[in-house]
């Protein structure tokens, strides 16, 4: 089984005009291939700066953080945007998509970016607003369909570009209960299909429903647990 994530004593200080935030201390772990990994712990434990460090968003002030083997530390600018690009796909809780695109330029943004032939982003697209169900919806704009909708149009985007990993900051934050259910279920789906996930959340029912939960405190990794594979479903 291929290790995706590696990391080893990595901090992160945010240095403020007056006060620096040591807002990780230290953090090690390691994810492998085809887990589904949920981050959590109390407001301000550092959880959205691992997330960010993990999905190359911004670096680590101190420590080692190797991606499907690539060593990040001394990346350039544009080699860290182009390693984003090819092995992560990431769902906001705002969804962010661009509500002046289609369903379907949002979706093919990645593959875009990439610089791949129109026949076959048009292909990976389709197959992708499958997977999540909104094929039906590929003409429309963001701001036309429901929030639970536009969570799964992100989520296309975060896959269609078969990404080593995915990762999930508060997915169902914006959400009702409902549409939060739907989504939780379609993410334990795409990991079953072999997504790896690694999920941002408050909500302990959908923590319980990763393979590993790891907690967060003060920066710090506190605590690790397993859940059965038995229990490993939406209520
Ligand atoms: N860009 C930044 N500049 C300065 N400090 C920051 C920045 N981003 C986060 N912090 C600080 O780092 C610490 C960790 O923040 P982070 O957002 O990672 O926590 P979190 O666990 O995701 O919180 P929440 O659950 O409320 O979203 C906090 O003390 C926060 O104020």
């Amino acid at each position: 089984m291929k290790t995706v994530v590696s990391m080893q004593n990595i901090h992160k200080k945010y240095q403020g005009q007056q006060i620096e935030t040591h807002a990780l201390q230290g953090v090690s772990l390691e994810i492998q291939q085809g887990e589904f990994v949920a981050i959590t712990g109390p407001s301000g434990c550092g959880k959205s700066t691992l997330l960010t460090i993990m999905g190359l968003l911004d670096g680590a002030s101190e420590g080692q953080y190797r991606l499907a083997g690539i060593d990040t530390q001394h990346l350039k600018t544009d080699e860290r945007t182009r390693i984003r690009n090819l092995h992560i796909g990431y769902v906001f809780q705002s969804f962010n998509l661009i509500d002046s695109l289609t369903v379907f330029e949002n979706v093919a943004l990645p593959l875009e970016h990439r610089g791949e032939k129109a026949a076959v982003i048009k292909e990976a697209v389709v197959e992708a607003l499958d997977k999540v169900g909104m094929r039906h919806r590929m003409q429309y704009r963001p701001n036309q369909i429901s929030g639970g909708q536009q969570q799964r149009v992100a989520i296309a985007r975060a896959l269609v570009g078969k990404p080593d990993l995915i990762l999930v900051d508060e997915p169902t934050g914006n959400l009702d209960t409902k549409n939060g259910d739907a989504v939780m279920q379609l993410l334990l789906e795409l990991n079953k299909q072999g997504s790896t996930i690694v999920m941002v959340t408050h909500d302990s029912r959908y923590s319980g429903l990763a393979h590993r939960q790891i907690q967060l405190l003060d920066g710090r990794v506190v605590a690790e647990k397993q859940v059965r594979q038995a229990d490993r479903e939406v209520a």
